[in-house]
């Protein structure tokens, strides 16, 4: 294939995902985003795309650059910003034939991951808040913990990822605030309470 002819189907593939809704599901760890976009994809067949799980699965292929990532998150830091927009892109282009709509959970980090997708990919139609107190957090990732054999999930990283969560990616919800397309949802409730919440916001979009 010649690079125009490339180029070409690429401005296709970025058009379909254009036209498909774009949710960014944000909230701190354990807050409970994973547990609610299951929910989505079940009622309204959104694809899924967690951020985490597509850094998880490049270090569970045991690659080189699979080592470096695990290192980082194994300390609660961010990876480079060009690695995880890199293989959000990735995702949301082999989806782009059947995909309605992206759940993009626990991205954006920080506004400049913002607006890096944006001009990169499109802009989100919703970006859904999954609010719960620092304290639940805690305690649900500890509980989590026990079975989840996630490297991130003991005490130490877990005070990491919520300090790093208040400093770098509390700013992103207030920047999409501006634009008027955050929708809070209460994640102390019982799962399904906060999923009516989340539900509402997705039936008016
Ligand atoms: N009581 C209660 N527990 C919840 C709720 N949502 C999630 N949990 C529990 O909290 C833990 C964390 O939920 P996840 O959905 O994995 O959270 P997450 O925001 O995706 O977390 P990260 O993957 O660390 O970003 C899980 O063990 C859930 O069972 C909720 O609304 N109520
Ligand atoms: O855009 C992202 C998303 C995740 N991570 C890393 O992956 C880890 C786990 O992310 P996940 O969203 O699964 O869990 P959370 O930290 O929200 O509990 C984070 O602590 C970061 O090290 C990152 O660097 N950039
Ligand atoms: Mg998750």
């Amino acid at each position: 294939m010649s690079r125009k002819e490339e180029t070409l189907g690429n401005v296709t593939i970025l058009d379909k995902i254009k036209d498909a809704k774009i949710i960014f599901v944000v909230g701190g760890p354990g807050s409970g985003k994973g547990t609610q976009c299951e929910k989505v994809v079940a009622k309204y067949g959104y694809t899924h795309l967690s951020s985490g799980d597509l850094l998880r699965a490049e270090v569970g292929s045991g690659s080189e650059r699979g080592k470096q990532l695990q290192a980082i998150m194994q300390k609660g830091e961010l990876v480079p910003l060009d690695t995880v927009l890199d293989m959000i892109k990735d995702a949301m282009i082999a989806k782009a034939d059947v995909s309605k709509g992206f759940l993009i959970d626990g991205y954006p980090r920080e506004v400049k991951q913002g607006e890096e997708f944006e001009k990169k990919i499109g802009k989100p139609c919703l970006l859904l808040y999954v609010d719960a107190r620092g304290e639940t957090m805690v305690k649900r990732l500890m509980k989590r913990g026990e079975t989840s054999g996630r490297a991130d999930d003991n005490e130490e990283t877990i005070k990491k990822r919520l300090d790093l969560y208040y400093k770098a990616t509390e700013p992103v919800i207030a920047f999409y605030e501006g634009r008027g397309i955050v929708r809070k949802v209460d994640s102390e409730l019982p799962v399904d309470e906060v999923f009516g919440q989340v539900s509402k916001a997705i039936d008016a979009l």
